[in-house]
């Protein structure tokens, strides 16, 4: 088996995506900035309401931003009008929503899900019944229905079903969510499976720490915008274009909204090093 298509980098630059429900407006992304190397992996935290799911399917072309650019691959689909992204998408990009029976035709079997997902690809493609192998599936569950499937098979069927095509970029939404420790360990096997074997790059959301640290990278979103980076077990604050830097949050409870701050550089440091404490209001005291 042979894949042709090399995963592919995802940017997203100043994100803006509003909801407009009941004559009111709700941001849901105020100004994100991200970006996915091809063939990377990476996972999205946050509280609930963050706007992870909404950034997903910004990605996934399934609603379109507000303001801002998308570019996957070196396409810019942002630009593209909605027929246009779902022709562009077809084999290139595939979601996972959450829930594995949702992802599933309930009268196909697994082989024929996988099939179908299968059909128009250009790409080389996976046998059904090696994707049903990689993930940890028994053979006997290629005939199965999805209404005869647990939930954690389910899941480990969506994810085949969402590999099948051979897509440059797998997104996945809470893939491991009420799921056993062993069903997640065996979710988070597929997932490195598809990228090792496929080269796809993978961007999930998940609150799932044992998820996120099997991923390279993990990006925590608040309030609609990037909290935090994770890269190689080193936490990343970001900048902002505004030049603001969210703190993490152990800091923000120290340091409640409003606090004032002075910033200044160490002086006794030869790289740029910079020393914040709360101002008291008193010059040379620090709270
Ligand atoms: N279709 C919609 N119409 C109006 N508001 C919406 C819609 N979808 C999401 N929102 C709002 O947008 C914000 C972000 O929601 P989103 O689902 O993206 O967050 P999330 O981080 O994925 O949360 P969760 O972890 O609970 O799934 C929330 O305030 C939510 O209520």
């Amino acid at each position: 088996m042979t894949a042709t298509l090399e995963g592919l980098s995802v940017s997203v630059a100043r994100l803006v995506h509003i909801y407009r429900a009941d004559g009111h407006d709700v941001a849901a992304l105020s100004g994100v900035d991200l970006s996915v190397s091809a063939g990377g992996t990476l996972a999205l935290l946050g509280p609930s309401g963050a706007g992870k799911s909404t950034l997903l399917s910004l990605i996934a072309g399934m609603e379109r931003p507000t303001a801002g650019t998308i570019t996957i691959g070196d396409q810019r689909t942002d630009q593209l009008d909605d027929a246009e992204i779902d022709t562009w998408r077809g084999d290139r990009v595939a979601l996972v929503l959450q829930g594995g029976h949702r992802n599933l035709l309930p009268y196909l079997t697994v082989r024929d899900n996988i099939r179908l997902a299968q059909w128009g690809s250009t790409n080389a493609t996976p046998d059904a019944e090696d994707l049903i192998s990689w993930v940890g599936l028994q053979d006997d569950v290629a005939d199965c229905r999805p209404a005869q499937l647990t939930e954690s098979q389910a899941q480990l069927a969506a994810l085949c079903v969402g590999a099948a095509a051979a897509p440059g970029l797998l997104l996945a939404d809470e893939p491991t969510a009420s799921l056993s420790t062993d069903a997640t360990e065996q979710v988070i096997s597929a997932l490195q499976r598809v990228n090792d074997a496929l080269g796809t790059t993978i961007l999930t959301v998940t609150h799932d720490p044992t998820l996120a640290s099997a991923m390279q990278r993990t990006v925590t979103i608040r309030d609609g915008r990037v909290g935090a980076h994770a890269q190689d077990g080193v936490e990343l604050a970001v900048v902002s274009p505004d030049g603001s830097v969210p703190l993490p949050d152990d800091v923000l409870d120290e340091l409640p909204p409003g606090t004032l701050l002075r910033v200044q550089r160490d002086p006794d440091q030869e790289h740029l090093r910079l020393v914040v404490e709360p101002w008291d209001g008193q010059e040379g005291r620090g709270a």
